[in-house]
């Protein structure tokens, strides 16, 4: 398997609370890893030790063959991420604030433009920042990581606080990435049902351990095999998460 990606034991402490527990992932070349886990599962704990944004405690990991910590500065020249709700200067356009970016990275001016297509924001790219909805700075955001076409794409939560109809325009931009450019993407989310529309692979990650890992019919297979309806994957990973409570809190009374 061509995997991109990949952790070993991948761990984080923080004083003597484990964020992220002995996770290893397999993301795919190509596709599309949707990252899913409740409020504080370790999700983007674990995107900010591959973006060398926080050092892992254990473990490591190896992106496109280079490995981490030894090749960090060329692991970052390959990914483009959104992490968490990005900021922009309020008083700059939508089109400043991406040149900004652009010239840290030292791109060409067209990449500016390019991002702005990318995400349909072109029409609004002279709009200050501040006038945007909450829809155009998601967008922003994307812009904003997709400047360069980076074969790597690392998205914290991207839909976020958005309505329906704009977490909708969220995931069929994210889908239609793949064929604009050459790219893998590591997409997380607290909800499976806003990610199984658009990823080829799932990762569930609850209290910082990886609970399940694998394509999305492998997943069906298991809601079958546990006696779920298999078109109706969001009871499952309920159902994992609340299996694995139940028996972290038998433990701790042990
Ligand atoms: N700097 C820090 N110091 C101490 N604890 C931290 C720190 N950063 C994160 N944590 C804890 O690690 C756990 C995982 O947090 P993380 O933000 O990775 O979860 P998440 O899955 O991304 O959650 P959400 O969906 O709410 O963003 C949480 O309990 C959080 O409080």
């Amino acid at each position: 398997m061509n995997y991109i990606i990949t952790t070993e034991q991948l761990t984080k402490k923080y004083k003597n609370f484990t964020s992220v527990n002995d996770v290893s992932l397999h993301i795919r070349k190509g596709s599309i890893y949707g990252f899913i886990g409740p409020n504080g599962a370790g999700k983007s704990t674990t995107m900010k030790m591959l973006l060398g944004l926080t050092v892992p405690t254990n473990g490591s990991f190896t992106i496109d063959g280079k490995h981490f910590p030894d090749d960090r500065l060329v692991i970052l020249k390959e990914i483009g991420s959104f992490i968490e709700s990005p900021s922009f200067y309020a008083n700059l356009t939508g089109r400043e604030n991406l040149d900004i970016i652009r010239r840290i990275l030292r791109l060409s001016k067209s990449s500016v433009e390019d991002a702005l297509e990318l995400v349909g924001l072109t029409e609004f790219g002279d709009r200050l920042a501040k006038k945007y909805s909450l829809g155009m700075k998601q967008r922003l955001g994307l812009a904003g990581a997709l400047l360069g076409r980076p074969p790597i794409l690392i998205l914290d939560e991207p839909t976020n606080g958005l309505d329906p109809s704009g977490i909708h325009e969220i995931r069929n931009l994210v889908k239609s990435l793949l064929n604009l450019y050459d790219c893998t993407i590591l997409i997380s989310s607290h909800m499976l049902s806003e990610i199984e529309l658009i990823a080829d692979d799932i990762g569930i990650l609850n209290h910082g351990r990886l609970l399940f890992e694998g394509s999305l019919d492998d997943l069906r297979q298991n809601a079958l095999q546990s006696g779920f309806a298999a078109d109706n994957l969001e009871d499952v990973f309920l159902s994992m998460v609340e299996k694995d409570n139940t028996a972290r809190k038998q433990r701790a009374k042990l």
